[in-house]
């Protein structure tokens, strides 16, 4: 029989549904570095980063590839002696999650450590930033890329720089140099701390 212009098998799909499905495709056959950005200021700090480390492990399509050295870094952003001092820590994943479920699970975890939102900055069980995806660059609020703070924040350059000496933020070149001019004061090694890989 001829198909008619009602048949649905007939109906062009539309471009960007193409683009949307290919968009995913690349992506998981494709899977791209992220590196994100762990603190943690109550509660058991070190207990929580590798709980997220852990549990950032157990997603589907994410891959813990690198852990950095745990620092002990004084809380940025807000008044001195306000907030209890934080624990920081990156690591860097391969994944092939689209950005905005990174975000997700990010969040999802953050959600298992109890983190309750009330004033920025306010103090946390576990805070989990995605710091770049690839070379993504978007100014979405939902989701910065990359993250829009990253650059003047040693609690994140310090242990990225470790994790990954090599390490580029896009937009604003090596990690190596931005960590060269930012203030690094209160930003502490805590070499006899250590976060384990996923198993
Ligand atoms: N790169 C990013 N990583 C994580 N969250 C982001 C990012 N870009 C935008 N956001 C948005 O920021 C919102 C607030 O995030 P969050 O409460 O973790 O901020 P914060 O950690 O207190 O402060 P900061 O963003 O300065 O690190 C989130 O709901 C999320 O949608
Ligand atoms: N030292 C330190 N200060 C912060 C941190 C953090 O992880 N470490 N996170 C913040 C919001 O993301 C605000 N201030």
């Amino acid at each position: 029989m001829k198909p008619t212009q009602s048949d649905p098998t007939v109906q062009p799909v539309p471009a960007a549904v193409v683009a949307a499905v290919d968009a995913a495709d690349t992506t998981l056959s494709n899977p791209r570095w992220a590196v994100l950005a762990l603190g943690a200021n109550l509660g058991n700090r070190l207990e929580n980063l590798q709980g997220a480390v852990d549990a950032l492990g157990d997603t589907p399509g994410l891959r813990v590839k690198v852990v950095s050295p745990v620092y002990e870094t004084e809380p940025w952003g807000v008044e001195p002696d306000s907030q209890p001092s934080y624990l920081n820590a990156v690591a860097l994943v391969k994944t092939t999650l689209p950005p905005s479920s990174l975000l997700e699970r990010a969040q999802a975890v953050e959600e298992a450590f109890l983190r309750v939102r009330d004033e920025r900055w306010g103090a946390r069980t576990l805070d989990v930033d995605i710091i770049t995806y690839a070379d993504v660059v978007s100014d979405d609020p939902v989701l910065t890329l990359p993250h829009p703070r990253a650059h003047q924040r040693a609690f994140v350059l310090a242990p990225w720089h470790d994790a990954d000496p090599e390490a580029q933020l896009p937009g604003h070149g090596p990690v190596a140099a931005l960590l060269a001019v930012v203030d690094r004061a209160g930003v502490t090694p805590r070499t006899d701390l250590e976060l384990r890989l996923p198993e």
